[in-house]
């Protein structure tokens, strides 16, 4: 097992969350460091969702802690999590339609920073330079005056990353980052996630369905099943891990190629 006692951005212990008799997550401790591409990964039923969803704040677990950067946020709602270092991105896109994409990452900054802008200051001017920096760093800036709604879908998300890159966080939330996405976009989007990963030094948490993009890319992968966690490792460990196999065979052979 792999662990990361130095330089923690999220630090997970013990969490666990029963529905009636489901035991949806059991006992999952895991940490990330910064830098890290963590993929949390498991067939479906095997926790993620829950166990994702009481990190960003949208659920409060029975028991366990969460701590980031080494506050504990256990039970600490998402709107306040944002605020402290997290950036998140959605399974489905949240951005404005209406808007341009430097609108929307414009709005993300200015959200972010609340009210350090000058009132005086005209909106379409605020945060302009640095909109155009994260659209840039997401390979987005040519697509900078369409409105967000006029963009292909995988460009929303490219869109998406940008915004959540907003508020310049140390830990990053990702929801199925790839999600809908033809083969070729997927790795496309995952690399430029581990990019940023690198040169950010940003910590990633990210669930995924495709194994692909998971043994592809991620740094360390994580293994739910049956709420229990059964692999904490490297791609190679995880993907020679006979108990991965096991419930991985069960569902989708995919895991074990
Ligand atoms: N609100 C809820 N009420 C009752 N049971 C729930 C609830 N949410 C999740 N569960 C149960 O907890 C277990 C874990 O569900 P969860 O959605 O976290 O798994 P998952 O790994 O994200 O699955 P999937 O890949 O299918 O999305 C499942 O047995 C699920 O039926």
């Amino acid at each position: 097992m792999t662990q990361n006692p130095a330089g923690t951005v999220l630090e997970v212990r013990e969490l666990t969350k029963h529905y009636g008799g489901v035991r949806a997550v059991d006992g999952v401790s895991f940490s990330i460091a910064p830098g890290e591409l963590l993929a949390l990964i498991g067939p479906n039923g095997a926790g993620k969702s829950t166990c994702f969803n009481i990190v960003n704040g949208q659920l409060k677990p029975d028991s366990g802690t969460v701590r980031i950067l080494g506050r504990d946020v256990t039970g600490v709602p998402s709107r306040r999590i944002a605020h402290l270092g997290v950036g998140r991105t959605f399974q489905v896109a949240a951005v404005f339609g209406s808007m341009t994409a430097l609108e929307n990452v414009q709005a993300a900054l200015i959200a972010a920073r609340g009210s350090v802008f000058g009132f005086w200051r005209p909106a379409t001017t605020i945060a302009r330079d640095e909109a155009m920096a994260l659209l840039e760093q997401t390979g987005m800036a040519g697509e900078a005056e369409r409105p967000a709604a006029a963009l292909a879908y995988g460009d929303v998300k490219r869109l998406e990353l940008a915004m959540a890159l907003a508020g310049d966080p140390r830990l990053l939330l990702m929801d199925e980052p790839t999600a809908g996405m033809a083969a070729a976009k997927r790795g496309e989007m995952i690399a430029l996630v581990q990019k940023l990963t690198r040169s950010r030094g940003l910590a990633v948490l990210f669930t995924e369905h495709s194994m692909d993009v998971v043994f592809g890319h991620a740094d360390r992968v994580i293994v739910l099943a049956r709420g229990r966690l059964i692999a904490d490792g490297t791609v190679d460990e995880v993907r020679a891990d006979p108990r991965v196999r096991e419930v991985y065979l069960g569902g989708t052979a995919e895991a074990a190629r």
